[in-house]
């Protein structure tokens, strides 16, 4: 079993340069581990690679030679007991694979920036919704244990995916996220539509949300039920209801499925990704928005984790409430879902919110 002493271990795996994951699904106490020790894990450069495929997968929010698809394929499924530490492990590993992200300086001017401009394509009526997201990069102390933080979040964030992941191209991922991007097995598969976005009311979800809220989650459930609709499939549907994400409230809608083929996953992942709750609608144009004007690279955030297995079980969830740690910095990302309506200092407060499901593990 793995516990919290075993901290020490995945920090060193870390140090060592070995590709594995650690993931622990919502309201479940098992924590999986998964590790590549032979070979290195396989890039893919389309979600449709993905089809008869398993393994731990991390794909990007726009796939590129820098951020492929990444699929670990495991050798190793438990956590080593005990492991030898050699002279050779050290942080080095961090520093040439990846060079942080780095965020801006004043970050409120150029998220303000940003929001203008995403406002004019909605002002417009070009576009119905457009995702805005924003990094923050921040020192990290020398003690810093990402082993540590897991568990910590493990123990937090009991209705959230949290998951650890490392590979030498991606270097160290790490979130709790309440967004299924598809989950199933056999003929019972899932997915959701979560957008709104509110904080808890004493502690307790709140069940009155205003329109703009309302709106932006339906254009998710639309969206969705048209994506599947293009594949023959009438999902059963319950929501939207309200459902917690850490500190905070989101509205979600289920919907459950049978699939015409289990080998296909990869060709219902490019249906489905990246939904209107990390992109915007119309979609395409939505997406070359945000590429061309949000002013940085999203890298693995709003892509997706998780195990995938067609003929098993799958367990994919869109990599939101993340962070990316370096060297000597760790890098948190949020965003929020801009409508017509949106205000300015809401949605930024927003995204520290949403920040916040990171942060509040490492105070
Ligand atoms: C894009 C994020 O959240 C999405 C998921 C739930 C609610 C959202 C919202 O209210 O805007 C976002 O669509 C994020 O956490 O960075």
């Amino acid at each position: 079993m793995i516990t919290k002493d075993s901290y020490h271990i995945i920090d060193t795996l870390i140090r060592q340069g070995r590709s594995f994951a650690l993931w622990r699904i919502p309201g479940n106490e098992t924590i999986h581990f998964r590790m590549q020790s032979y070979g290195t894990p396989d890039l893919l450069g389309s979600y449709t690679e993905l089809n008869g495929r398993s393994g731990f997968v991390i794909a990007p929010f726009h796939i590129s030679d820098k951020h492929p698809i990444v699929l670990i394929q495991p050798d190793c499924m438990d956590l080593p007991e005990d492991i030898l530490e050699t002279p050779q492990d050290n942080i080095e590993v961090f520093q040439q694979a990846y060079p942080e992200i780095v965020s801006y300086e004043n970050e409120k001017a150029h998220y303000t920036a940003c929001f203008h401009a995403f406002q004019q394509p909605l002002l417009r009526g070009i576009q119905d919704k457009l995702v805005l997201s924003r990094a923050k990069t921040n020192p990290k102390s020398a003690s810093f244990s990402p082993g540590k933080v897991f568990f910590q979040a493990c123990e937090r964030y009991i209705y959230s995916y949290v998951y650890l992941c490392y590979t030498p191209l991606t270097g160290i991922w790490m979130g709790g996220t309440p967004e299924i991007l598809l989950a199933g097995e056999g003929n019972q598969w899932q997915t959701v539509a979560l957008a709104g976005t509110q904080r808890l009311k004493n502690g307790k979800l709140p069940h009155a949300w205003d329109q703009k809220n309302w709106q932006e989650q339906q254009l998710v459930a639309t969206y969705i039920r048209r994506q599947l609709g293009t594949l023959g499939i009438v999902p059963k549907e319950k929501g939207p209801y309200s459902a917690r994400a850490g500190e905070l409230a989101h509205l979600k809608s289920d919907f459950r499925f049978t699939l015409p083929d289990n080998q296909k996953l990869g060709d219902l992942i490019n249906l489905l990704h990246p939904t209107p709750a990390v992109c915007g609608l119309p979609k395409e144009d939505a997406y070359q928005f945000i590429l061309q004007h949000e002013g940085y690279d999203r890298s693995y955030y709003s892509g997706f984790i998780g195990w995938i297995s067609p003929s098993g079980h799958t367990d994919l969830y869109v990599n939101l409430r993340c962070m990316n740690i370096h060297a000597n910095t760790y890098t948190l990302f949020a965003g929020g879902g801009l409508l017509a309506s949106s205000k300015l200092e809401e949605e930024w407060n927003e995204t520290e919110d949403k920040m916040n499901t990171m942060r509040n593990i490492l105070e």
